[in-house]
């Protein structure tokens, strides 16, 4: 039987990582980027892995939790391969993303998708507009060169990166 497991990303799973991005970028569903990315962000990345009864195991799964602001975080790179999904995979790893904002005193969390219904049965919203921003966080964030958070405040100059992507929402409760 094989068994599923989740846990924080090892430099050793880059590889994994990149292979599981790489058809999905090339779909214009998830952003490519450089390996040495993928590297320097490797604490925020979570994978689930698929361990067979010989101890093998296998990417199936993996996400990330990029902080934005101090009740701010966004889930990025989220993929199931395409074997292992509708089986709890990307549901295991949005949880554990979930559990770590919530340790890190993160009190809502946002994301761009086109997968609106596999976001909204986990409790995200569409985000209507910028309301919800503060506007003296909105002043700071705009001080950010990242590429993630130009897209959540909705700036024009990401726009062509956002085509037909829906802002989604979740604001935590504290319990958990
Ligand atoms: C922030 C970002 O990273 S945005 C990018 C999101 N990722 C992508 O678009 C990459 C391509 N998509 C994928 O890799 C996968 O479809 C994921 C990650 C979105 C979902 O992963 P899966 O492992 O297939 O989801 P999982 O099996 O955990 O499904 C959880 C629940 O959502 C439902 N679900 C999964 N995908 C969808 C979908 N596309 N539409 C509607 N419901 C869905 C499942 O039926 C399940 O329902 P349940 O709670 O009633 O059991």
């Amino acid at each position: 039987m094989t068994d599923l497991r989740l846990r924080p990303a090892r430099t050793s799973d880059v590889p994994g990582i990149k292979d599981l991005v790489a058809p999905l970028a090339r779909e214009g569903i998830l952003i490519n980027k450089d390996t040495v990315a993928y590297y320097e962000g490797i604490q925020e990345f979570l994978v689930v892995e698929a361990v067979g009864d010989d101890g093998s195991a296998r990417l199936a799964g993996c996400g990330a939790l990029h902080v934005m602001w101090e009740n701010l975080g966004e889930v990025r790179t989220l993929a199931t391969s395409d074997e292992w999904r509708g089986q709890g995979v990307g549901r295991m790893l949005l949880a554990g993303l979930l559990a770590r904002a919530r340790d890190v005193g993160v009190s809502r969390v946002f994301c761009l998708t086109f997968e609106v219904d596999f976001f909204a049965r986990q409790g995200f919203e569409v985000m209507a507009n910028q309301d919800q921003i503060d506007p003296d966080v909105f002043a700071e964030l705009l001080r950010s060169h990242d590429e993630g958070v130009a897209e959540y405040l909705d700036l024009a100059r990401v726009k062509p990166n956002t085509l037909g992507n829906t802002r989604m929402i979740l604001q935590l409760s504290r319990e958990g």
